[in-house]
């Protein structure tokens, strides 16, 4: 049904369950259907030549419009906090308070940093970032077929959409809700829009009021695509889902978080840089046989 399934990076728990769900989604017709996905090490690669790539929050803080004392405080919170974040022995509770803490200490140390909206573009062009390999078949396959892409990142929206524009695919079919930043009336960045989205308040509380709702609440199946286990609550703002399959990237710390991402994920893709999956099962429900 999907030859890419077959691939050494994809784990499985319940390989029925799966095929019946992608059937299901097949059945069920591309007006139905919608994908949802989360952005950095999801949509954008986790390595990048031997190195990891930045996220989109790192692309800023990296940048060369950030002073060298804001740079290492920078440093400093994400070698504290990262490993917080990705803790499989911590509860969802007990990160939650410490996630709003380094979102908010970040956000304020940008805020301070002068940034000029008109930068955004040459920083991101000087990033290094890379897209999954596939993105362009993926973007493409979800934009001739008219399936929403709905992309939810607690990372920085100015970012991410600059980063999908200078890839030649924001197409009209995407949506994105995430941390947006906030210019004076000299294109200077002062402060981030709220609500505050981080990794694991991605859900319903900071989805209300956005278009979003509206819109795609008719679009019952879904594809979720996601690296945390915060990226699993991504669809809770869709009343009423039919078929749901939940695909998730295992970037880091493999051996220790497989177990958890095999219970919460129907497929698990450990170590894969591409979006090749993804791409094929989109093949299968998106062409007629
Ligand atoms: N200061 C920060 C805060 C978070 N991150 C990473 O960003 C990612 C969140 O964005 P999503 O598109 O994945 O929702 C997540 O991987 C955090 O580790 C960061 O790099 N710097
Ligand atoms: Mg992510």
């Amino acid at each position: 049904m999907v030859p890419e399934l077959e691939s050494a990076t994809v784990r499985i728990l319940h390989p029925e369950r799966v095929t019946g769900i992608i059937r299901s989604l097949k059945e069920q017709g591309t007006s139905k259907l919608q994908v949802i996905s989360d952005f950095d090490m999801t949509l954008s690669r986790f390595g990048c030549n031997g190195r990891r790539c930045p996220t989109s929050h790192n692309i800023l803080n990296d940048s060369r419009v950030i002073s060298e004392d804001s740079k290492r405080k920078l440093k400093d919170l994400l070698h504290y906090y990262y490993p917080i974040e990705i803790d499989p022995n911590r509860t969802l509770e007990e990160k939650r308070p410490l996630m709003v803490e380094w979102w908010s200490r970040v956000h304020e140390l940008l805020s301070q940093q002068s940034i000029r909206k008109g930068d955004i573009a040459q920083i991101v062009s000087e990033s290094g970032v890379m897209l999954r390999d596939g993105f362009k078949e993926l973007f493409d396959q979800l934009h001739k077929y008219n399936v929403p892409l709905f992309i939810f990142s607690a990372g920085v929206g100015d970012v991410l959409e600059e980063i999908i524009r200078q890839a030649n695919v924001f197409y009209s079919n995407i949506n994105v809700v995430s941390n947006y930043m906030d210019f004076d009336e000299n294109g200077v960045l002062t402060r981030f829009k709220g609500p505050l989205i981080h990794t694991y308040n991605k859900n319903n509380s900071v989805l209300q009021g956005t278009e979003y709702f509206q819109e795609l609440s008719t679009r019952t199946s879904i594809i979720l695509l996601g690296d945390s286990m915060g990226d699993l609550t991504m669809a809770d703002g869709v009343p009423s889902v039919e078929n749901i399959l939940k695909i998730g990237f295992l970037n880091d710390k493999v051996e220790e978080r497989r177990g958890k991402y095999l219970g919460a994920y129907d497929i698990v893709l450990e170590r894969d840089e591409t979006l090749d999956v993804a791409n094929g099962i989109l093949r299968y429900i998106l062409t007629e046989t």
